[in-house]
């Protein structure tokens, strides 16, 4: 299987846009149709040419668990496609939580790129997702979450497995925010040297630690291609990678990223920035989470712990850290309160 022949020949690296997924965690999943029709407009103007647009746990995450969408992805996919002149639609799916209904759903709403999700040493079970994608003719893209908690040998044989199945480019995803530039060089390296010429490599990085735009660099450096961003750092923890900061540093190191960086500054300022709520940022719950190497996504729901059962949010998180939790253990952070609270009162 080889890498997506990309339609964007002028550039050196492709950046995808999660403003409307990953930054759905941020919005507690409360996305509206015009929200995402005028995101999609304003980054398709600005020469984005991959959006991904889905609930921030993807297809099928609206749920008790990861919390309800005030909009179904369906309807915000096709508000996105619509919007879009030149840009493409992406989904995210993980496996278990989506379906191969929900993408194909997804795909006659107008997606076109497939984005399949699994913790960073399992990536067998995404091997059928990769394969109705394929089938569906939509480009393919695999995360391996939690890069940090793998070692670059182990997270390069499971970019083997998904670059097998028909993926075109393996994410390293720093979930946690918890890479360190030598940590992202290797991983990135690993997967370059194994996957050659049958797949890219690209990097989503998250702002817990403030290393996400460095870490995207030296991911260029070593071979990736593509790399995630969000408007106004929208996403889970303290965000992502922005990427109208990326747009304009790749600039500034004469990396083409066929992006307006004057465009992706208003898209920022005045499209996404009026209606966030609240900005994520490094204060110290999210920092925890890049020092502890805690899924970003775990941040809303602490600190809803931390309202029902008055444990400080940042304290359950290094909790979480120490037991290792990963993505889909989000009701087992409510045992953490439960258990920390009691020993508070009975101590
Ligand atoms: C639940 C999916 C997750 O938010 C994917 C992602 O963006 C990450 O692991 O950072
Ligand atoms: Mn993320």
């Amino acid at each position: 299987m080889s890498a997506p022949v990309s339609e964007e020949t002028h550039v050196d690296v492709r950046i995808t846009d999660t403003t409307l997924r990953d930054g759905s965690h941020a919005m507690a999943h409360r996305f509206t149709p015009d929200q995402v029709r005028a995101v999609v407009r304003a980054l398709d103007a600005a020469g984005v040419r991959v959006i991904e647009v889905t609930h921030g746990d993807g297809l099928g995450g609206s749920s008790f668990n990861y919390g309800f969408s005030a909009v179904d992805d369906v309807e915000l996919v096709r508000a996105a496609r619509e919007a879009a002149r030149d840009a493409r639609i992406a989904v995210l799916l993980l496996p278990g939580l989506g379906t191969v209904a929900d993408l194909r759903h997804a795909h006659d709403a107008g997606a076109t790129v497939a984005r399949i999700a699994t913790h960073c040493t399992e990536a067998d079970i995404s091997v059928q997702h990769f394969s109705a994608a394929r089938d569906l003719g939509m480009e393919t893209v695999g995360f391996l979450m939690l890069a940090h908690m793998t070692t670059p040998e182990v997270l390069a044989r499971q970019a083997r497995i998904m670059a097998d199945a028909g993926c075109q480019c393996v994410y390293v995803v720093d979930s946690a925010g918890a890479l360190l530039p030598d940590d992202t060089r290797a991983r990135v390296a690993a997967l370059v040297a194994e996957l050659g010429g049958d797949a890219q490599v690209g990097l989503h990085g998250h702002q817990n630690l403030c290393l996400g735009v460095a870490n995207s660099l030296v991911a260029y450096q070593e071979g990736a291609r593509q790399i995630d961003g969000t408007l106004c750092a929208l996403g889970a923890g303290a965000g992502n990678s922005p990427t109208e900061v990326l747009a304009a540093v790749f600039e500034k190191m004469g990396v083409r990223t066929g992006l307006d960086v004057p465009a992706l500054l208003d898209a920022a300022a005045e499209v996404a920035l009026p209606f966030i709520p609240r900005l994520p940022w490094a204060e110290r719950t999210a920092i925890v989470q890049g020092y502890a190497g805690v899924y970003s996504s775990f941040l809303r729901h602490a600190e809803r712990a931390e309202e029902r059962y008055g444990v400080p949010a940042h304290e359950i998180l290094r909790e979480v850290g120490a037991a290792g939790y990963v993505g889909g253990q989000e009701d087992m952070i409510i045992d953490i309160a439960v258990r920390m609270s009691s020993a508070a009162n009975a101590g």
